[in-house]
């Protein structure tokens, strides 16, 4: 979607949808408010007019008492009526900009996000969204009731007297240049507040998500010093912000407020000259004086408008990134091919190179190779996290490029080497947003081997994941992201085998697991550990930044040193023997 021409308060509208038909009756609801203000002036007015005149009866004092109370009353009724609807239409709005955003960053490749940190996703999701609340709800409406006021105000002044009408007017202009600075600078300001929230919250959340890390290492002070550093650099900014800002505050506040030091003497003077009635004099001496005070609240919507506008700017940054669209269905033939690609993560180094790989429909192949060779690199460009630099990957012939990414993502299971959880219960994390039955789900934790595991936590399948997730083992994450794979039940399975060793009774199950999640499957396993090779058909050696051998075990075997090795040192490791003080083994 381009969005580049369109002005941020007209894209903000976009944004609301449906919610818009809220925030238009929160606008008209404002307006009738600002057109009410009116009322007490009107009703002062004629009041001193029949003072002045000598006609002040009881029931023009009753008359200009219920109608400047039922002007005031229903002004407020109109205003509360404006802030109910806005916040309405407000909120509606910010959860569809936030799903957008959310459904948006699901469909940008991983390439775009890796240059955002997580504390600038965070920010743009939580702090930057929340901004917009602040426009909708308060600054439209309040533009309008607060602009309508004295605009009606000065339109009736202006049909009493118009010389001076015009000179109530003076100061606003002035003022307008006043806020217009108070504005500009804002804006500027406004940019580095923004950066430093965003490092704010990056500091936060790798804080508290590294707080195992932290006290490992006994690290808190230096932790510490980095949110302190943060925190000065949110001060600094703020002391900025009224540093440059108050000053040309005052210069405003004096200027709106001005307005009776002009009418007093203009007014006196056409009065003493007989141009003006005493009443007419009285009017614009006080009214007249008085009515641009109605726009000092617009001045603090300078920095909430600036703010949002920024708001406005990020959220447009994150729906701007480009996403993976068009492509034909997913094919029929589930075969895999990797045909010369060549990829970098940074657009410098080569972590790929000219790697060429074929696996058949229904075929088992385990990757091998040095830690940090590529391995976790070629799932990524198969299940499209990334695009190649050069070479093609390909599904059942046809580039990954060209098949639909929603039904490329549905048609390959991932089970990523570290399991991540949903703050949700236990079958939520399984089900992962499909339609499943209990059912459904408990008969593929089974085949998952954590069914029995599930049904002996507190609320069985309704355990809180949130509660207890720390609780659940690396084994046991690892066995709920199988079960969600095999209730997935995708043709092409992707496996990143986890790196930690799980004791030998998980390690079983987990084994079993992946050999249920396996069948009739086409599968990639990245193997860490070299036991995982014993189910697949082939094995591939990724080295020097490519794939140098491909076939069956014993042809690897026999055709490459390094698997040769690998497979020695393996052997080895697991023949050690283990004994005390030179007595019997302990295990073999
Ligand atoms: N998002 C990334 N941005 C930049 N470089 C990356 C990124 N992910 C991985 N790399 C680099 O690419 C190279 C290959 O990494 P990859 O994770 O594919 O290796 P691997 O063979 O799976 O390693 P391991 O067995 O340790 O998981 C490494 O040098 C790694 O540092």
């Amino acid at each position: 979607m381009k969005q580049k021409e369109i002005s941020p308060v007209r894209l903000l509208l976009r944004w609301a949808g449906p919610e818009k038909k809220w925030l238009i009756g929160s606008v008209l609801c404002a307006f009738g408010s600002g057109l009410l203000a009116i009322t007490a002036y009107l009703g002062l007015y004629r009041l001193m007019d029949a003072v002045l005149s000598g006609a002040c009866t009881p029931a023009v004092i009753a008359d200009c008492a219920v109608f400047v109370m039922a002007g005031t009353v229903g002004r407020m009724v109109l205003l509360g009526a404006s802030g109910v609807l806005s916040h309405k239409g407000a909120y509606g709005a910010l959860f569809r900009v936030r799903c957008m955003v959310t459904e948006h960053l699901a469909k940008v490749p991983l390439g775009a996000l890796d240059e955002r940190s997580t504390g600038a996703v965070k920010t743009v999701l939580n702090e930057d969204i929340e901004k917009l609340e602040l426009f909708l709800a308060h600054n439209l409406p309040e533009f309008v009731a607060y602009l309508t006021g004295p605009v009606v105000i000065f339109l009736y002044l202006l049909s009493v007297n118009v010389p001076l009408a015009l000179v109530s007017l003076l100061p606003l202009p002035l003022a307008g240049i006043v806020m217009g600075v108070i504005f500009g600078r804002m804006k500027g300001i406004l940019e580095d507040a923004n950066r430093s929230l965003v490092s704010f919250n990056s500091v936060m959340i790798e804080y508290v998500s590294g707080m195992r890390l932290i006290k490992a290492y006994n690290m808190g002070s230096r932790s510490f010093q980095k949110f302190s550093h943060a925190i000065s650099e949110e001060n600094r900014i703020w002391n900025l912000v009224t540093h440059k800002t108050a000053p040309p505050y005052a210069a405003f506040l004096l200027l709106v407020e001005c307005g009776m030091l002009l009418m007093i003497p203009a007014g006196g003077l056409m009065f003493l000259r007989g141009s003006v009635s005493a009443s007419v004099f009285l009017l614009f001496a006080y009214v007249g004086g008085m009515y641009l005070t109605e726009i000092l609240p617009l001045q603090k919507m300078s920095t909430t408008f600036a703010q949002a506008l920024s708001g406005v700017g990020k959220v447009r940054e994150i729906l701007e990134l480009p996403v993976f669209e068009g492509g034909g269905p997913f094919p029929e033939d589930h075969g895999i091919e990797l045909d010369h690609v060549t990829f970098s993560y940074d657009g410098k180094t080569d972590v790929l190179r000219d790697c060429s790989l074929s696996v058949k429909q229904g075929e088992k192949v385990a990757l091998v190779g040095v830690s940090g060779a590529g391995k976790s690199t070629i799932i990524q460009l198969i299940s499209r996290f990334y695009d190649t630099t050069k070479g093609e990957v390909r599904i059942g012939g046809r580039n990954v490029r060209d098949i639909r990414y929603e039904d490329l993502l549905a048609h390959i299971s991932i089970v990523f080497q570290k399991t991540f959880l949903t703050r949700d219960s236990v079958l939520e994390n399984i089900r992962m947003g499909t339609q499943a039955t209990l059912e459904q789900v408990r008969e593929a934790a089974r085949l998952a081997q954590i069914d029995d595991f599930i049904l002996s936590l507190p609320q069985g399948y309704d355990t809180k994941v949130g509660a207890m997730g720390s609780r659940f083992s690396g084994g046991e994450r690892q066995r709920i992201a199988i079960a969600r794979a095999i209730l997935k039940d995708a043709p092409i399975l992707i496996l990143d085998e986890a790196t930690s060793a799980a004791d030998p009774e998980n390690q079983v199950e987990i084994d079993r697991a992946i050999e249920n999640l396996c069948r009739g499957k086409t599968v990639l396993i990245v193997a860490h550990r070299l036991g995982a090779v014993k189910m697949c058909d082939k094995v591939a050696v990724v080295e020097d930044h490519t794939i140098t051998c491909c076939g069956t075990h014993a042809e690897v075997l026999e055709q490459n040193s390094y698997y040769r090795k690998a497979w020695a040192d393996y052997r080895a490791a697991r023949s050690i023997t283990y004994s005390v003080k030179g007595g019997q083994d302990d295990d073999k």
